[in-house]
């Protein structure tokens, strides 16, 4: 029986439009009832420490509201995580942060800062939270990852979403290589950041890939034809790899 890939939306750019006028809407609440009603396995939100998108108020909600899985992102800060521990997702993901940064520019630095990580998840663990760290695909940090004891690794897809030609064939090798690493070390193999419906493909078709967390092109598709709908045809798309891979 193949097994169909979780995919995990991530709803923050629903909550860019609201804070573009401080307002109520569009409500990410809403948008994720709506991801789920079309085939969303997870609800994924990043409270980042500058509050640009997803406030306390929604990460409160999303908690009460989601009925798949919720997987709060979030970087090494205190009081991020203290929040996090008190309103308990069910998966938490670890990802660096920097107030310049237009988005997400790489993955996490176990190597080189494997104790303020491996304090977090304890912190994590021992409020009962999946957890999970979003790593370049970079084989010293998968070993490093490996010694942490969590439940997943997030791969980085950004520099395959930004390859282009001969590199595209190149980065995705790096993300299976990396990826079979991950499930020998017996962690679920995840992947996300700049994934969208032209490039998603051979990103699925990695032996093992257990969960895809798409947002931004999720998002900018609802725009056009609604979040529902949106959600239903990355759902088919990644099926279709599901079923063509056997
Ligand atoms: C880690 C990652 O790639 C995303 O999940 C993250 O949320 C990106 O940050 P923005 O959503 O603020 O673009
Ligand atoms: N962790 C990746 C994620 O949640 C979504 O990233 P993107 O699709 O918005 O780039």
């Amino acid at each position: 029986m193949p097994h169909f890939i979780d995919l995990g939306v991530n709803v923050d750019h629903v909550a860019t439009l609201r804070q573009a006028r401080r307002g109520q809407e569009p409500d990410p609440i809403i948008a994720a009832a709506l991801a789920e009603q079309g085939g969303a396995d997870g609800i994924t939100f990043h409270l980042r420490e500058d509050r640009r998108h997803i406030i306390d108020r929604d990460v409160e909600l999303f908690v009460k509201t989601v009925q798949v899985r919720t997987n709060f992102e979030l970087a090494c800060a205190a009081d991020v995580l203290a929040i996090c521990c008190r309103v308990q997702p069910d998966w938490a993901l670890l990802v660096p942060e920097s107030r310049e940064e237009v988005t997400t520019e790489g993955g996490l630095d176990v190597v080189g800062d494997s104790g303020r990580i491996a304090d977090a998840i304890k912190m994590l663990k021992d409020s009962g939270i999946a957890t999970s760290v979003f790593l370049d695909p970079e084989p010293n940090q998968i070993e490093a990852a490996a010694k942490l004891e969590i439940d997943a690794v997030e791969l980085h897809t950004g520099p395959y979403a930004l390859a282009r030609d001969a590199a595209v064939e190149h980065e995705i090798k790096r993300l299976a290589d990396t990826g079979k690493m991950i499930r020998d070390a017996g962690m679920r193999l995840h992947a996300g950041h700049g994934l969208n419906y032209a490039n998603v493909r051979p990103v699925a078709a990695i032996e093992g890939m257990a969960e895809l967390n798409i947002g931004h092109s999720i998002v900018s598709r609802s725009v056009m034809v609604g979040m529902r709908e949106a959600v239903a045809e990355m759902r088919r798309l990644l099926d279709s790899v599901t079923i063509a891979c056997g």
